[in-house]
């Protein structure tokens, strides 16, 4: 049969079989670092959500083993894995996201920032890749440092006259996901009845838990892989006063740490992979989501921002049918969280800077 017969009846039979509709259209969702500690789980959720239709795995090595094993799953979403420079093309044709956990992780005694020095070349390369062969779609970048891996993909993308502030996002989810199960553990309430905003950055104190505004879910009807749903008449559960301002320094600390925890308890084999792999896929599905349609759907990501005095924070932002539809503010910081703001700004500049700084080539 021809290919591109066989295109269009595999295209047919999925429609036949009801998996994509005009709410849920096809979507494509790529992978870049797939065969990796985070790429591997990752894989798996996304092949379990059913708003994918088409999963592209691609990585330098290790891609036809994980993709022919997700291949075997048997939800809706096509699997292909690709491997090394010559397939990324073809692996990144069509995606409506790209997902990236491309790069080295951290071992004990290291910064996020130490893995500047090689994870900044690689993500240069594959946004150089994205703008020239799927420009459109949203970008969440997982690897690190994402302070400055984010600012090294809108330059590429300047460069390259594709650039999109609504389609670029830091994946920060993981330390939302962290703040919402300490308080929860701390406070001895249900963690599904916790949402914390967190904001700034992703390294040590750039990450600011906003433990003042623990709201119950933005009406998140499950927990498991769903976004939020953001309902502002939802304020300050009875819970968010119930512990001492030394409890919340305390919960505040183990946040921002919450990396080095896990790098610590890895003792040299890597960084989070697991919660990461959750955090990511649950920040792709409100990308998804967004997509589509479906209205009011907030999660805190690393963008393009005018929150503050710096080119790019972390906030809640409400996603759509392009991207980032708000950057929403801050809301209302009490004195401890407003001298957190300000202290975590000089770092987070200096990271912003050096990221823009690599991509120009100085
Ligand atoms: N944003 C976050 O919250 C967060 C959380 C955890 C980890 N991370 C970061 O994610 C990154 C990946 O972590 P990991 O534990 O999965 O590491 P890993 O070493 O297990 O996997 C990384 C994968 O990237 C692949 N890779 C390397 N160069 C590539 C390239 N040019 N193109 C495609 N793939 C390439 C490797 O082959 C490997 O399979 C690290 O930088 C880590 O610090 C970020
Ligand atoms: O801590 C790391 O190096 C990985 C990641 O950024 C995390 O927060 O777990």
């Amino acid at each position: 049969m021809r290919p591109s017969l066989l295109k269009s009846t595999a295209e047919l039979l999925r429609r036949s079989r009801g998996y994509a509709s005009s709410a849920n259209p096809e979507r494509k969702v790529a992978i870049l670092g797939a065969a990796g500690g985070i790429g591997q789980p990752l894989s798996l959720l996304m092949k379990l959500n059913p708003l994918v239709s088409s999963l592209s795995l691609y990585d330098i090595a290790g891609t036809p083993g994980v993709a022919a094993d997700v291949s075997h799953i048997n939800s809706p979403a096509l699997v292909k894995g690709f491997m090394g420079d010559d397939q990324l093309g073809e692996a990144l044709e069509g995606s409506d996201i790209v997902i990236i956990p491309a790069g080295v992780p951290r071992k004990p005694g290291m910064t996020r920032d130490d893995l500047f020095n090689i994870n900044a070349g690689i993500v240069k390369a594959l946004c150089t890749a994205i703008a020239k062969h799927c420009p459109n779609a949203l970008v969440n970048m997982i690897s690190n440092p994402v302070n400055s891996t984010v600012p090294i993909a809108a330059e590429v993308f300047k460069k390259a006259g594709t650039y999109d502030e609504k389609k670029l996002f830091g994946v920060t989810t993981l330390d939302v996901v962290r703040a919402k199960t300490f308080y929860a553990g701390k406070a001895g309430v249900p963690v599904t009845e916790v949402n914390v905003p967190v904001v700034g950055g992703h390294a040590g104190i750039t990450i600011l838990p906003l433990f003042s505004q623990v709201l119950r879910p933005w009406t998140m009807s499950e927990v498991s892989c769903k976004s939020d749903t953001h309902d502002p008449s939802k304020n300050a559960t009875p819970a968010s006063n119930s512990l001492s301002q030394e409890d919340i320094e305390a919960l505040t600390k183990r946040t921002q740490d919450g990396g080095t925890e896990v790098v610590e308890a890895k003792a040299g084999k890597g960084s989070a992979t697991l919660s990461m792999a959750y955090a990511g896929a649950v920040f792709a599905d409100a990308c998804l989501k967004g997509l589509n349609g479906v209205p009011d759907i907030v999660e805190c990501s690393f963008v393009q921002s005018t929150v503050t005095e710096l080119p790019f924070f972390a906030s809640k932002v409400r996603l759509g049918k392009n991207g980032v539809e708000e950057v929403l503010g801050l809301g209302e910081l009490n004195d401890f969280e407003k001298k957190g703001l300000e202290s975590l700004k000089v770092e987070l500049k200096s990271s912003i800077d050096k990221g823009i700084k690599f991509a120009h080539g100085s």
